[in-house]
């Protein structure tokens, strides 16, 4: 299919990264969600039935899930596995250290999961994802998963740490957006001297009681892929290597192993 824009950047990102870092020898996989990450199944299955023999495919959610069922893939559970061998993500922003704001669709608690089983957890995403400082493009705030319980304490809680934090409210429902797992999402935008550090900044939210999961994603991810207007891929590897892949191919090369 012809795509242009943010979409056809997004499917050049997630088609490099699975050729990339999934090969014939990875049969645990995680599936992330967002709009960038059907792209990823759509490349898994271009590897062909011979590849995907064997593979199981675990969710980061309901959208996942069924990304992997009507694909044909096989579908796995969190709670039969302890690792897997590479999980590919999407991203709401990525800084220069591959540092993340995750959670933009609700799913971080999931997400962080399968990103800590992984033994290779890469992030795809367009363009305007790359960035150097978290909050920079992406400013409605740091997704906050909290017990439904909790909210009103917690929205106390980060204002009084400096964050300006909001309930997330439904767009076709009246009242919270509620996730997957039965909680409400609050979201925080904090200054830019607290986003420059944000393994403290995720200490200080996860120890606020009532906190189920922060979308801020740290020292878990090897590379990040950023599909670009101009058919080229930048990825951003662990360590600070920059490199600019300049097409990616139509069709895999493992498809015809
Ligand atoms: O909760 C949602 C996830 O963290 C997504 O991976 C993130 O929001 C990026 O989504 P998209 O690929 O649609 O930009």
């Amino acid at each position: 299919m012809s795509l242009t824009g943010v979409e056809a950047a997004k499917r050049l990102a997630a088609y490099a990264a699975v050729d990339r870092h999934i090969g014939l020898e990875h049969k645990l996989i995680g599936i992330g969600s967002g709009s960038t990450v059907p792209y990823v199944v759509d490349r898994i299955v271009q590897q062909g039935p011979k590849a995907n023999a064997g593979r199981v495919f675990l969710p980061t959610g309901f959208q996942s899930k069924e990304l992997i069922i009507k694909a044909g893939l096989a579908l796995g559970d969190v709670d039969q596995y302890t690792r897997l061998d590479v999980t590919i993500d999407g991203a709401d922003e990525v800084d220069s250290n591959l540092n993340s704001i995750k959670g933009g669709g609700a799913c971080q608690l999931r997400e962080k999961v399968l990103a800590d089983m992984a033994d290779t957890w890469v992030m795809v995403a367009d363009y305007r994802k790359n960035s150097e400082v978290l909050g920079t493009n992406w400013k409605q705030g740091v997704p906050i998963e909290v017990v439904p319980f909790a909210y009103a304490q917690v929205l106390a809680t980060l204002t009084k740490q400096g964050g300006t934090p909001t309930l997330r409210m439904g767009k076709a429902k009246a009242g919270p957006v509620v996730s997957d797992n039965g909680n409400f999402i609050i979201d925080a935008v904090f200054p830019k001297e607290q986003m420059l550090k944000p393994a403290e900044l995720l200490v200080r939210i996860k120890l606020i009681t009532g906190v189920v999961e922060v979308g801020l994603f740290t020292d878990l991810a090897k590379a990040a892929y950023f599909g670009n207007e101009d058919g080229s891929v930048t990825v951003r590897a662990l360590g600070g290597k920059v490199e600019q892949i300049a097409s990616v191919p139509d069709v895999p090369a493992i498809a015809s192993a």
